[in-house]
């Protein structure tokens, strides 16, 4: 099960994440979200992570080749496109200067569940508002799960991370609210109960 810890701003809870098992560190560039990093935070972050996981930059306002020349310029390794602003040709921008991106939609804005069908290397599937801790209807997913390498995201945490992975059997998840204290406040202890829970399901 591949885990993506995603919202981390500080070494310590890179530490912890990479402690418990994650296979992916995200760094969010959104002009809102509580877990923004800016370059220089990014580009510090990543030589804290230091190869041991893949590093995902979070982008949902901002254009996709900017996206990818940053995540050039610091050295993260994969650019996530989050939501329906990004059609193909934005992801063939970005794939024009970075050779990893994800995308990232909800059944509600995208139906289109094959992985790749941008060019892709992995599909993320969230709940409508990204970040937002809420959880979604997974039920849609059991009959039209997609095949390949594709995360299942929105609301999870400790508590439900078991379920989710038997009712949607995913390749992977991602969480960020469900291992926080407080918005943007990450949780050692809640990383690692996530952690277990997932590898454990
Ligand atoms: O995390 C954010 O603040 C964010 C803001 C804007 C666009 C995307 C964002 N996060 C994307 C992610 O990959 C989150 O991990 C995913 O939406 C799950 O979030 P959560 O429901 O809080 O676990």
């Amino acid at each position: 099960m591949y885990l993506k810890i995603c919202g981390l701003r500080t070494a310590e809870h890179i530490e912890v994440a990479l402690a418990s098992g994650a296979d992916a560190i995200g760094f969010v560039m959104n002009r809102t979200s509580s877990r923004r990093v800016d370059v220089d935070q990014a580009r510090r972050l990543v030589a804290v992570v230091a190869g041991r996981a893949d590093t995902v930059l979070v982008v949902n306002d901002m254009p996709a080749d900017e996206a990818a020349r940053i995540a050039q310029q610091v050295g993260i390794d994969v650019v996530q496109l989050h939501g329906p602003r990004y059609d193909a040709a934005a992801f063939a921008d970005a794939l024009a200067i970075v050779p990893r991106v994800w995308r990232a939609t909800s059944l509600a804005d995208d139906p289109d569940l094959s992985v790749g069908a941008f060019g892709e290397e992995v599909l993320l599937l969230d709940a409508p508002k990204p970040g937002s801790g809420e959880t979604w209807d997974l039920s849609a997913l059991v009959e039209r799960a997609p095949a390949g390498k594709w995360l299942l995201a929105g609301g999870l945490n400790p508590d439900n991370v078991a379920e989710a992975i038997a009712t949607a059997k995913p390749w992977g998840v991602d969480v960020s609210s469900g291992v926080e204290s407080a918005p943007g406040e990450k949780d050692s202890f809640r990383i690692a109960a996530f952690a277990a829970a997932a590898r454990d399901a």
